[in-house]
C-alpha cells in the first residue's frame, strides 16, 4: 500500500470543476480547503485555484500515482505547452510516503515543492506535522517562505467522495 500527497491546480476555464474532477478520480483520504494563488514561475498568467489531496491505494506504487495524475490531467483536456504556463488541470505528485526517486520522469519528493507556498500552505492545513524529506518540517518551510499570494477561498468547497 502507498500513500501519496498530491497537489492539484487550475487556472483555466471552470477552475473549481477541474479540481473537483481530480478529487473524484483520486482515492482521497483527505482534501484541503481551496486556495486562490498567485502564479508561480511564469507570473504573467491568471491566478490559480490550488488544493492538496492525501490519497492511498492498496495496489499502487509511485509510478501508478504518476500515471493516474497524468490521466486526470489529460481527461481535463490539458495540452502540454509552456512550462509553468496556464493549464486546465495540473496534478503533481508531491511525495509518496517512504519513497525517494531521482528519476527525471518521477522525482520524489517533488523537487520544487519546498519553494511553493501554493503546495505547502494547503498541505500544512491537512498535515501540520508533515515533513518534506530533505527539507524538514513543512511548518518551518511555510514560516520561512511566508504565505504571500496564497488566499483561503472559504466560499469554494471540494466534495470528497
Ligand atoms: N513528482 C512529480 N510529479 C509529477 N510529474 C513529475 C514528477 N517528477 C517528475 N515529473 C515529470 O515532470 C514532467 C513534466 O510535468 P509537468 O508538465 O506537470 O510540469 P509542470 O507542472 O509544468 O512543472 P513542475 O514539474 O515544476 O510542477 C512529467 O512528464 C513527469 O514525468
Ligand atoms: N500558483 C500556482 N502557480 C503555478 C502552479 C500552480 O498550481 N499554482 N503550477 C504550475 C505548474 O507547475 C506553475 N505555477
Amino acid at each position: 500500500m502507498t500513500t501519496a500527497v498530491l497537489s492539484i491546480g487550475s487556472n483555466m476555464g471552470d477552475r473549481l470543476g477541474h479540481l473537483q474532477s481530480a478529487v473524484d478520480g483520486l482515492p482521497a483520504l483527505a482534501v484541503s480547503s481551496v486556495y486562490e494563488t498567485a502564479p508561480w514561475g511564469v507570473t504573467d498568467q491568471d491566478d490559480f485555484l490550488n488544493a492538496i489531496v492525501v490519497a492511498s491505494r492498496e495496489d499502487f506504487d509511485e509510478w501508478d500515482w504518476l500515471r493516474l495524475a497524468q490521466d486526470l490531467e489529460n481527461a481535463a483536456g490539458r495540452v502540454r505547452e509552456v512550462r509553468w504556463g496556464p493549464r486546465s488541470l495540473d496534478v503533481d505528485v508531491i511525495t509518496v510516503i517512504g519513497v525517494t526517486s531521482t528519476d527525471p520522469r518521477l522525482e520524489l519528493p517533488h523537487p520544487r515543492a519546498h519553494e511553493r507556498a501554493f503546495v505547502l500552505v494547503p498541505w500544512l492545513e491537512l498535515q501540520p506535522d508533515a515533513s518534506l524529506p530533505g527539507h524538514g518540517p513543512i511548518a518551518d518551510l511555510v514560516t520561512a517562505l511566508g504565505d504571500e499570494g496564497v488566499r483561503l477561498r472559504e466560499d469554494l468547497k471540494l466534495e470528497a467522495a
